[in-house]
């Protein structure tokens, strides 16, 4: 086996053992190390030999493509990904990082999604009533410019998000805060939705993270660990805000049988329902017919 990376350089100039092709990535590497060819003198060798003048001006190209990345690197920006079911802990965790963040002298800021009205518009607040003060959006795009753009870029440090899964722009928001705006990016929700689907986008996170945290609740009924979130009500749809009136946190066992048995009383209600529906217009077409007996 062919090994690609040479220990004895520093991480961000590994050369690569070339079989008989040189790639692109490689050859432009090397390139980036000649000075660039803009001399009278370097004009005059262009003007002499045809191959020359290709392959400088080759050179000077792969010089500008490759002097990009490495001559401003962005500073290093992090992001933490905190999943779990509800009642494990997501918002509790994000509160103890920022408060530590804060703590270590780094400047912070909350958002959470404006979907969730269940406690108080200005906080995000976790099961037990613990408090935080945070901006309430309709999406992250809008953050930079509520923030102030000035501060954004030059007096906020971390960034924390709660309710990650009911944010669309959550993916291009984090890669850019974290990629190009140096900025730490920690951030909490739900991975799975009551179906156990993947819910929003917080799962698209994973490959651009640092860190992904899973934590556990416990089980409502048996008091194993709990990886899920059963929604003990007849709602279907994905989004329903609300808490322990209508979710509870299960372990594997119980949320299969759980949800078995929910989805057949979710199934007798539409039934009878749709039955209920049918007798209406029914009743509603004999009331209209009534006149002509
Ligand atoms: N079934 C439950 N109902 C209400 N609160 C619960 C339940 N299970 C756990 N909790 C409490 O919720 C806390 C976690 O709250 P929080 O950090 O807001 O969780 P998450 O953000 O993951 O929903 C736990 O420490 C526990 O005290
Ligand atoms: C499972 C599930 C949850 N929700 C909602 C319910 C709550 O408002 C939040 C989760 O809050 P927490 O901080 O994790 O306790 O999400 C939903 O809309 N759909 C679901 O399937
Ligand atoms: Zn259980």
């Amino acid at each position: 086996m062919r090994t690609l990376i040479s220990p004895s350089l520093p991480p961000f100039f590994f050369s690569l053992h070339l079989p008989t092709k040189p790639s692109l990535f490689s050859t432009a590497l090397r390139a980036s190390r000649y000075p660039p060819l803009t001399s009278p003198a370097a004009a005059a060798l262009n003007n002499t030999n045809s191959h020359h003048r290709s392959s400088v001006s080759q050179r000077r190209e792969l010089h500008t493509a490759a002097s990009k990345p490495f001559s401003a690197p962005p500073p290093p920006g992090e992001i933490h990904v905190v999943v779990g079911p509800m009642f494990s802990g997501k918002t509790t965790t994000l509160l103890r990082r920022i408060l530590s963040e804060r703590e270590s002298g780094r400047r912070v800021a909350v958002i959470k999604s404006d979907k969730d009205d269940r406690y108080c518009a200005e906080s995000i607040v976790t099961h037990d009533g613990e408090k935080f003060p945070c901006w309430a959006l309709p999406d992250l795009s809008s953050f930079k410019e509520r923030f102030g753009l000035d501060a954004y870029r030059n007096r906020l440090d971390v960034i924390g998000i709660d309710e990650a899964q009911f944010f669309g722009d959550l993916v291009e928001f984090c890669r850019e805060a974290a990629d190009v705006e140096g900025k730490t990016v920690i951030v909490a929700g739900l991975d799975g939705d009551y179906l156990r689907r993947s819910f929003g986008s917080v799962l698209d996170l994973v490959p651009i993270a640092d860190t992904v945290t899973k934590l556990a609740s416990r089980c409502e009924v048996c008091g194993k660990r709990a990886s899920f979130t059963l929604r003990k009500t007849e709602e279907r749809e994905t989004e329903l805000i609300g808490g322990a009136e209508v979710y509870m946190p299960v372990c594997r066992s119980h949320y299969v049988s759980g949800q078995g048995v929910l989805e057949t009383a979710r199934a007798v209600l539409d039934a009878s329902s749709s039955q209920r529906d049918a007798t209406q217009r029914g009743l509603e077409a004999t009331s209209s017919l009534s006149p002509l007996f």
